[in-house]
């Protein structure tokens, strides 16, 4: 075991997605509306907000956007260790120019220290631990500190347990634990859920997630990134009608902050999942991977920028 430093045609573009498209809550929330997925054989992307981006610019109704960023495999490839999943240079340049222009945030499973230095551009919001720690420039608010010891407890019981087993990482966050399976050999990978499962039994306190290669155990709190999502724009003063909330993401827990933005008063707000194959997802347009996202958001600071 090693540590890790913590370092369209189903559905309406603005409207709730149906049934078939959505996903069970990435914070493991059930959802009876969820109980009869398709196979992911019908499923279809939903339509590319590059491709069709004067539809997608239409969608903001004339409103300001305020972008909300997912970091790993939406604006930096999946990488076999997550010190190893740069942003590139024309991502982070891209995202330096749009702060210019609109609100921007970061919103990651990530450490937030460890986020805020993979991206690396000041002056912006960052949401570390899948939204629980909030940080930006008047802005701090960590939800969960009176379960940072049972983290800790479930930290070492990881660590003794995934001890033998080779290529399991284990990626202490502050307010999260990732256990991370890319580099286990396919045998042993349920043996590294089993020890995940347990410990979770283990600790009423902790909840279990899921992720690209990685269980994550996180306070057993009605919190996630659509939460955070929601209460950086209440602190941000983004609720008004001038503003449309815009969520990039690739994974399960970003499909909370898809849902929180469908089911929001005041005018919704806009979904786009990263995802190379179709895949069930509450949000209502898609990007085909990072580098797209990059070329997406390219398009829409010119746009913005042309006023
Ligand atoms: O919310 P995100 O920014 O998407 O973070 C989710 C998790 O991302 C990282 O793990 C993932 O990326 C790694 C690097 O590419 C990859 O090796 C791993 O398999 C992926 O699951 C990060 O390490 C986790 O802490 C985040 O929770």
């Amino acid at each position: 075991m090693q540590a890790v430093p913590s370092s369209r045609p189903l559905h309406s573009r603005g409207a709730p997605a149906p049934a078939s498209h959505r996903v069970p809550t990435g914070s493991g929330a059930e959802d009876p509306a969820l109980t009869s997925l398709p196979q992911s054989g019908s499923l279809s992307a939903p339509p590319s907000a590059l491709a069709e981006f004067d539809a997608f610019a239409a969608s903001l109704r004339g409103r300001t956007p305020a972008l909300f960023l997912d970091y790993d495999g939406t604006l930096a490839d999946i990488a076999p260790r997550p010190e190893l999943a740069a942003m590139p240079d024309e991502a982070r340049a891209v995202v330096r120019r749009l702060s210019a222009l609109c609100p921007v945030a970061f919103v990651s499973g990530r450490d937030l220290d460890d986020l805020t230095a993979m991206v690396a551009v000041d002056g912006l919001v960052y949401a570390g631990s899948h939204g629980f720690d909030l940080r930006g420039p008047d802005l701090r608010r960590q939800v969960g500190v009176d379960y940072v010891p049972d983290l800790d407890a479930a930290d070492r019981r990881l660590r003794d347990r995934l001890d033998g087993v080779a290529g399991a990482l284990v990626e202490r966050k502050r307010f999260a634990i990732a256990i991370h399976t890319r580099q286990v050999a396919q045998p042993e990978k349920p043996s590294v859920a089993e020890a995940v499962r347990a410990v979770a039994d283990a600790q009423p306190r902790l909840r279990m997630t899921g992720g690209k290669e990685l269980f994550e155990l996180r306070p057993n709190l009605p919190w996630d990134k659509g939460r955070a999502v929601l209460a950086l724009m209440e602190a941000l003063g983004l609720e008004g009608s001038g503003t449309m909330p815009i969520y990039l993401g690739d994974d399960e827990t970003d499909e909370d902050a898809f849902r929180a933005l469908t089911a929001r008063g005041e005018g919704g707000g806009i979904g786009i999942r990263v995802m190379e194959e179709p895949a069930a997802t509450a949000a209502t347009w898609s990007l085909r991977d990072p580098a797209e996202a990059a070329a997406f958001l390219g398009r829409l600071a010119d746009w913005l920028a042309q006023g």
